[in-house]
């Protein structure tokens, strides 16, 4: 079906997904769903609420089964792969959930630990601390805070653990379930420019799912906009003003999103 020649390692799509549908019972999430996200670029996933960027994040890291299509990550097939080959691939990406979905017995440190654990039980604690605290200071966090619980830090700082957990495995590819929710506008902005500092030094992928427009401009290569089943659009903010999708011109042309565009 795909005839496109061989492309060059960073051409390559590092998330490609084609004729994507996702059913749940009568109601069709997805149909016919297409999209490539490249190496290297932030992409911000975009649309109104219940248009299935949750369901189609949950499907590309495999936690939802789809009804039908084909998806493949940093090369790799993800629909039907047997565990261990799906765990192998997993470890190669970082995922923040909306909550931080941090243990609430576990310090902050040890969350960090969990995958590390999980995936090179061998390494002896001393090292497991540094490299926890490592990435506790990289997500902007004090290195005190590694001693805390979840239950003891700002919501903006447990979004900051979960990111340190996301990182645990030095991932290629970062998805972020909207990371600045909940954040105020000073603390959203902070959060932002972490993650694309962190793109920029660690040449990361990240798949950024969010209703901010402030994060779309502020640190989006490219938005894919999710409308009508499918991902409709997907370009750079400038040339999605110039199509007159109604959501579009609603979201980015309304005056939350001239707004963020000032
Ligand atoms: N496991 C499930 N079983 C049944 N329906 C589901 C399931 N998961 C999601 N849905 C439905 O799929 C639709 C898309 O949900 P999803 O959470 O992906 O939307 P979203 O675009 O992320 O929304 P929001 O912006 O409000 O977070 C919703 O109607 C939701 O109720």
């Amino acid at each position: 079906m795909d005839s496109s020649p061989i492309l060059p390692d960073d051409e390559i799509p590092i998330i490609r997904v084609r004729g994507l549908e996702n059913r749940f019972g009568d109601q069709i999430v997805h149909q016919d769903l297409d999209l490539d996200v490249r190496r290297g670029e932030i992409i911000g996933v975009v649309g109104g609420s219940g248009t299935g960027k949750s369901v189609l994040m949950r499907s590309i890291i495999g936690l939802q089964r789809p009804t039908a299509g084909e998806i493949e990550v940093l090369g790799e097939n993800m629909i039907d792969r047997p565990e261990d080959e799906a765990k192998n691939i997993r470890r190669r990406w970082g995922i923040l959930f909306q909550n931080g979905a941090l243990f609430s017995t576990l310090t902050v440190a040890e969350n960090v630990q969990v995958p590390i654990r999980e995936y090179f039980p061998f390494i002896k604690q001393p090292l497991l601390d540094e490299i926890a605290s490592y990435k506790i200071v990289m997500s902007g966090l004090p290195e005190t805070a590694g001693s805390k619980f979840p239950s003891e830090l700002s919501g903006g700082m447990r979004k900051r653990a979960g990111l340190a957990r996301a990182l645990a495995l030095d991932p290629e590819l970062l998805f972020l379930d909207e990371p600045t929710a909940g954040l105020d506008p000073i603390g959203a902005q902070a959060f932002d420019q972490l993650i694309k500092g962190l793109q920029e030094r660690l040449d990361l992928t990240v798949f950024l799912i969010t209703h901010d427009l402030d994060s779309l401009y502020a640190i989006c290569d490219r938005v894919a906009v999710l409308a009508d089943q499918k991902v409709i659009a997907v370009d750079t903010i400038d040339r999605l003003l110039k199509l007159d999708h109604p959501w579009i011109q609603e979201y980015f042309n309304g005056p939350r999103g001239r707004a963020a565009a000032a």
